[in-house]
């Protein structure tokens, strides 16, 4: 109700990368106005610039949505799904409902602003209220500056400066049907004829096997970590064998929980004594790497496709073969924990972040194949694929990003497995051909004597295959590339 006691005219609140009804900031705004509210979800594949969503993506949407769906169902929201390019179906949808007001939180790839700029502009003009809101970040790009007012390229006087801005707000309450007053009911199709699953081949399997998508899931999820996962994060985050980090990222992705809702929840964690207080830091500054791509995507708009740098715009890239690029998706490199690593990707549509880093040097450095390859493939592979996290990581890894690993820095992907998975557990979990391959030799079973080897039931080049490059000679072909452009730009 509105003040004077009359009922505040309908309101359309359009779901995007918010899928969740607890901590929704434009959702609480708009049952807080009075209004009888419809909800809307528009699949956009049309809007120019907008990058259409990746395969498994497309897997997970379809799942979050009918938890959406059925959410709102269970406190008397009505929920419709439409199909289209969003500037014309949410100003439609606005009309049809006879709506004063639409409310969002607001998203931050430049396509994707200027259309809501142009949605904005449209519904403004017929006279129908726009409010937005921040319900994705704990702080807006815009607002993390150095003390001359500047955008940052650099993560800690970025967190630094996120963390003078003062602690994060509280989560807001999940909504009961008390307060909601039904608005007025759109058509719309069933996610069924969005038709986002695989069919022929379904390669879904394994993400149905890992993975709840939608707001219940995020909060399963999330009970599991902090009841196991969150002590000991601060060391043994970096440990692909141990069940260490939160799994949060493809829920943080679709909105399904909100970094409000993590920041908050490992306090409490701290707080009941259930953690530490450095694995709360460590986790927290994990959330603020989020942040910074996302301050890295508000000032380089175009993170996906173009070098931060761009003296790298001239690197003598190799012309990627179909052998390589191959073997490097299919997990067929030679290298175990490379092989682990894409082989859970492409089965579960989620790889731990030290694997993530491993399996991308990989690509940049040993294979010299240009980074954007690499980004691509995760983009349609991954649960979490993230326009901000995705772009600015493989930048990072590759060098060319604003706050960037060296190019100097290559990682071996045989130390590399025995520091981070010493017993060769993760490898085994998803390359069994070498189970039985002794912990010593796991990572590197090419130097194996052949009598170990032999005893595994290994032989390389028929059960596993023997390496698609040596890595010394690779790196050190990586490092005459990225020296020959530090020569030329000079
Ligand atoms: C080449 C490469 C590509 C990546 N692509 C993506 C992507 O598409 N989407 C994505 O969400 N993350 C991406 N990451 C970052 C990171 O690997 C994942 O966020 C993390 O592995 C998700 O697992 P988790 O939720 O268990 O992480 P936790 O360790 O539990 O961390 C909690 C949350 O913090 C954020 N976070 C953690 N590490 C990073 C990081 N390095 N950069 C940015 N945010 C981080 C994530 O939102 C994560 O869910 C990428 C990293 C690399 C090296």
């Amino acid at each position: 109700m509105t003040r004077n006691g009359k009922r505040a005219p309908a309101a359309l609140l359009w779901f995007r990368e918010d899928l969740r009804l607890a901590d929704n900031p434009a959702l609480d705004a708009a049952l807080r106005s009075g209004a009888a509210v419809t909800a809307l979800y528009v699949l956009d594949d049309e809007t120019e610039g907008q990058r259409a969503l990746g395969g498994a993506s497309r897997w997970w949407l379809a799942r979050s949505l009918r938890s959406l769906a059925k959410d709102c169902a269970a406190i008397g929201l009505p929920f419709a799904i439409r199909r289209g390019k969003a500037g014309i179906a949410v100003p439609h949808a606005a009309r049809e409902t006879g709506v004063g007001a639409v409310f969002w939180n607001r998203r931050y790839g430049a396509a994707e602003a200027r259309a809501d700029v142009a949605i904005r502009a449209e519904l403004e003009g017929e006279g129908i209220a726009v409010e937005d809101f921040n319900g994705r970040l704990l702080h807006e790009p815009w607002d993390v500056k150095s003390r001359a007012g500047e955008p940052l390229r650099v993560f800690s006087p970025f967190w630094r400066a996120a963390m003078t801005r003062g602690e994060p707000r509280a989560p807001l309450p999940r909504p009961t049907s008390s307060r909601v007053s039904a608005g007025p009911a759109l058509d719309g199709v069933d996610v069924e004829s969005l038709a986002l699953d695989p069919t022929k081949p379904d390669w879904a399997g394994g993400l149905r096997n890992a993975w709840e998508p939608g707001e219940a899931g995020a909060r399963k999820a999330l009970g599991a970590f902090l009841d196991s996962g969150l002590k000991g994060y601060a060391e043994t985050r970096d440990r692909p064998d141990m069940s260490a980090t939160s799994r949060m990222s493809p829920y943080l992705r679709f909105g399904e929980v909100s970094p409000h809702q993590l920041w908050h929840a490992v306090e409490a964690a701290a707080a009941d004594g259930s953690a530490r207080a450095g694995d709360v830091e460590k986790f927290r500054a994990e959330l603020g790497w989020r942040e910074f791509s996302y301050h890295l995507l508000q000032n380089f708009p175009d993170l996906a496709s173009r070098n931060v740098q761009q003296r790298f715009d001239d690197f003598p890239w190799s012309a990627p073969t179909q052998g390589d690029v191959r073997a490097w998706r299919k997990g067929l490199t030679g290298y175990p924990i490379v092989d682990a690593g894409m082989r859970q990707l492409w089965t579960t549509g989620w790889l731990h972040n030290r694997v993530r880093m491993i399996v991308a040097s990989f690509l940049i450095k040993d294979l010299l194949i240009d980074w954007r390859e690499g980004e691509a493939w995760f983009w349609d592979t991954l649960v979490d694929a993230d326009p901000a996290n995705n772009a600015a990581s493989w930048q990072w890894v590759a060098g060319t990003g604003a706050d960037a690993a060296p190019y100097f820095r290559v990682f071996n992907p045989s130390l590399q497995g025995a520091r981070h998975d010493p017993d060769g557990a993760y490898v085994r979990a998803f390359v069994p051909e070498l189970t039985r391959v002794p912990a010593k030799w796991i990572h590197a079973p090419w130097a194996a004597p052949p009598g170990v080897l032999e005893a595994a039931g290994v032989s390389l080049g028929r059960d596993y295959p023997k390496r698609i490059v040596d890595h010394d000679a690779a790196r050190s072909r990586a490092l005459a590339a990225f020296g020959s452009l530090k020569t030329r730009t000079a």
